[in-house]
Order: C-alpha cells, then sequence, then structure tokens
C-alpha cells in the first residue's frame, strides 16, 4: 500500500521530519511560491506550514486528497479554517510550543528600546564612541502595557515584573481576578494607552484586531511610549506609528512583525528609534523542535483516523469573525 504523502512547505526542524517517521512520504515544496505549491498539494494528505504559507479555499481545492493542515506555531491568520472545515480538512497547529521565545524575544526588545542597545552597538562598531546621544531610561517603576493577556503575554508579564514594571492589561476575554494574581490590573484599551509607559501587543490578527492601534489610539497614549509588536503586523497602523515616531509622540518602537512580510523596504526601518527583527520571535531551535514535532504528532494521529484531541476546527472560538480562530489560552474566561 502506498504511504500517505506529507507535504513539507516550509523549512521544519529535524526533529519534525523524525517524528513524522517512515510510515508517511515527505514531500517538499516552497509555500512561497504560489504556483509551487497549488501543483504540490494535489497528492498530498497532509501540508505541514509555518507563517509564510497561505492556505486558503484555492490551495484546499487543489488539495483534494487533504486530510489535515498542520502549522507549526500558533497564528492561524494565514489558514483560511471555515473554508478546511467545510472541506473536512482539519487544522492543527502548536499553541503553546513557542510562546517562552516569543515572550522572550519581547523582553529583548523592550530592553532594547529602552537603552539603544542595537542603535549604540552599530555606532561604536563604526568607530563612534558616543555615550551620551545614547542615554535610555529605566524599565523599573515605569508601567507596561499589555495588550492580550494570553499566553505570550502573561509570560512576558511575568517576566518584566522580575525588572520591577507596574503591568496592566487590556484584554477583555480574560477574568479579571485571575490576572489580579498574576498582580495586573485589566483596564480598558483607553486607559492602558493613557498609562503606559511601554506597550507590548500579543493580540491574534483577526478582523477586530486589524488596526487596532491607528492614529487616533497612538494620539491617546502617553507621549513618550514605547512600543513593542512580536504579534502580528497590520495590528498597529505603520503609517500611523511611523507618524507619531517621526514627532516624538512614540520615542521608540520595536517590531518583529510587519503588514506585509518579508519585509525589507519601509519607512519605519529608516527611522533609528526603530529596532527591528525580521519575524524572528519563534525562532528558536527549541520553539522550532518542540511545534515541529508537536503538529508531527498530531498529522499521524490524523492520517491514522484518530481524534486528535486539540484540532482547532472543533474549538468554539470566543470571536464571532470566522478568523478569529485561535486557540484561546487557558486563562481565558469563555474559552471552549
Ligand atoms: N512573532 C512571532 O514569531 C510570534 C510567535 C508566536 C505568536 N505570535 C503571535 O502572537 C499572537 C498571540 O499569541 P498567544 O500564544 O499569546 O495567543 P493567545 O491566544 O494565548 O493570546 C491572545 C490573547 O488575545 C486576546 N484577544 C483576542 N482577540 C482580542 C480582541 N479583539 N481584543 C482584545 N484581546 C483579544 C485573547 O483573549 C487572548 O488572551 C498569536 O496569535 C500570533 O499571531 C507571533
Ligand atoms: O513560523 C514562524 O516562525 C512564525 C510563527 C509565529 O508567528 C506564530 O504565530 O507561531
Amino acid at each position: 500500500m502506498s504511504r500517505p504523502i506529507v507535504l513539507i512547505a516550509e523549512e521544519l526542524s529535524q526533529a519534525t521530519v523524525g517524528a513524522l517517521g517512515p510510515e508517511v512520504e515527505i514531500r517538499r515544496c516552497d509555500g512561497a511560491d504560489r504556483g509551487a505549491l497549488l501543483a504540490a498539494v494535489a497528492d498530498a494528505d497532509a501540508v505541514l506550514i509555518r507563517s509564510v504559507t497561505r492556505v486558503d479555499a484555492e490551495v484546499l481545492a487543489a488539495g483534494s486528497r487533504l486530510k489535515v493542515v498542520a502549522r507549526a506555531g500558533v497564528g492561524l491568520d494565514n489558514v483560511d479554517v471555515p473554508a478546511a472545515t467545510a472541506a473536512g480538512v482539519l487544522v492543527v497547529n502548536a499553541a503553546q510550543a513557542n510562546a517562552v521565545s516569543a515572550a522572550e524575544l519581547t523582553c529583548g526588545l523592550l530592553i532594547a528600546t529602552a537603552r539603544n542597545i542595537p542603535q549604540a552597538g552599530q555606532a561604536l562598531k563604526s568607530g563612534q564612541w558616543n555615550r551620551s546621544k545614547y542615554v535610555g531610561g529605566e524599565l523599573a517603576r515605569k508601567t507596561l502595557g499589555v495588550l492580550g493577556l494570553g499566553r505570550i503575554g502573561t509570560l512576558v508579564t511575568e517576566r518584566m515584573k522580575a525588572f520591577g514594571m507596574d503591568v496592566i492589561a487590556y484584554d477583555p476575554y480574560v477574568d479579571a481576578a485571575w490576572a489580579a494574581r498574576l498582580g495586573v490590573q485589566m483596564l480598558s484599551l483607553d486607559e492602558v494607552l493613557a498609562a503606559s509607559d511601554f506597550l507590548t501587543v500579543h493580540l491574534p490578527r483577526t478582523p477586530r484586531t486589524l488596526g487596532l492601534i491607528g492614529a487616533p489610539e497612538l494620539a491617546k497614549a502617553k507621549r513618550g511610549i514605547r512600543l513593542v509588536n512580536v504579534a502580528r503586523g497590520g495590528l498597529v497602523d505603520e503609517a500611523a506609528l511611523y507618524n507619531a515616531l517621526l514627532d516624538g509622540h512614540v520615542a521608540a518602537a520595536g517590531l518583529d512583525v510587519f503588514a506585509e512580510e518579508p519585509c525589507t523596504k519601509s519607512p519605519l526601518l529608516d527611522l533609528e528609534q526603530v529596532v527591528c527583527t525580521p519575524h524572528l520571535g519563534a525562532s528558536t531551535w527549541e520553539a522550532q523542535d518542540r511545534a515541529g514535532v508537536s503538529v508531527a504528532e498530531s498529522v499521524r494521529l490524523a492520517l491514522g483516523g484518530a481524534r486528535v484531541p486539540d484540532a482547532v476546527n472543533e474549538v468554539q472560538w470566543h470571536g464571532a469573525g470566522p478568523s478569529e480562530a485561535q486557540i484561546p489560552s487557558p486563562t481565558v474566561a469563555g474559552a471552549a
């Protein structure tokens, strides 16, 4: 009997391939190459992706044998989950696998925006010993606003509290009593904006969160706020952020994600007060191994005909829109 075909459409760890086992035939394609993806998916029983490959109705139609779409990471904004559900295709992700890595990068960007680390280092490497230009500010006793107190927002909170920061958060789905035990005060979006010295975004990209932080919201923020986004591009409107950085209302930004990726040309990248990384939140060996192995195991279960307990299609979402498809944090009230 022929083995099921598993299409790996993005770079995944060696451990992922090992976890898929010898019972499947592994094929590869470049998920960013639409033509190659549509051709390769035709024979596939499963497709493994990260954040680049877009699995929409067209890909699902081309993959008439598909039984499972596996996202080796958290965000499902590149998968049309309702279309997959309608086509009887299981969608699985690795909701926990990269949370620590994303949280650690966030902490790094928060510190970098406070202390100008990349800019000062770059200047030093180009021969400038400029100590007065790169004076920064302490994190201790400053207020950190967290938008989205889910898995990553919570890990960032715990870590930045160790730096002596006061943490407030906006997340209407989180239980306030649970947040209080974490030492976080839950407030409205406007209140968080007005009170934060630093703001960090940990929301999924959904129709409701896209553009959530635009020019009016930035205008409500404290002057001199420093903003970090390791969640998704487009949650913070890039043109509005650029203008706010130019006039100093936002003092600095730390960006791991961009509205269009890959992003190598953007006015934001020309600003010295922008610290940036090319969507590296999940790019650690540990996170990649965990995410890949987790979804590989789900794929094996799905192809073996077993139930995959936390398949994304089966979870009830707290949001109304189809793209709200994110596995809710266990700490979220009302999660299925
Ligand atoms: N940069 C990276 O490499 C990287 C890595 C991992 C995750 N991410 C992104 O980070 C996001 C968050 O990850 P997570 O694991 O913390 O997810 P999570 O589901 O645990 O947390 C998201 C939180 O956002 C809240 N939320 C959802 N919709 C909201 C809305 N409209 N208004 C306010 N709050 C809302 C939820 O209640 C939840 O608490 C992911 O969706 C993913 O897009 C990026
Ligand atoms: O695959 C990646 O490296 C990005 C993953 C990250 O954005 C996620 O949503 O899990």
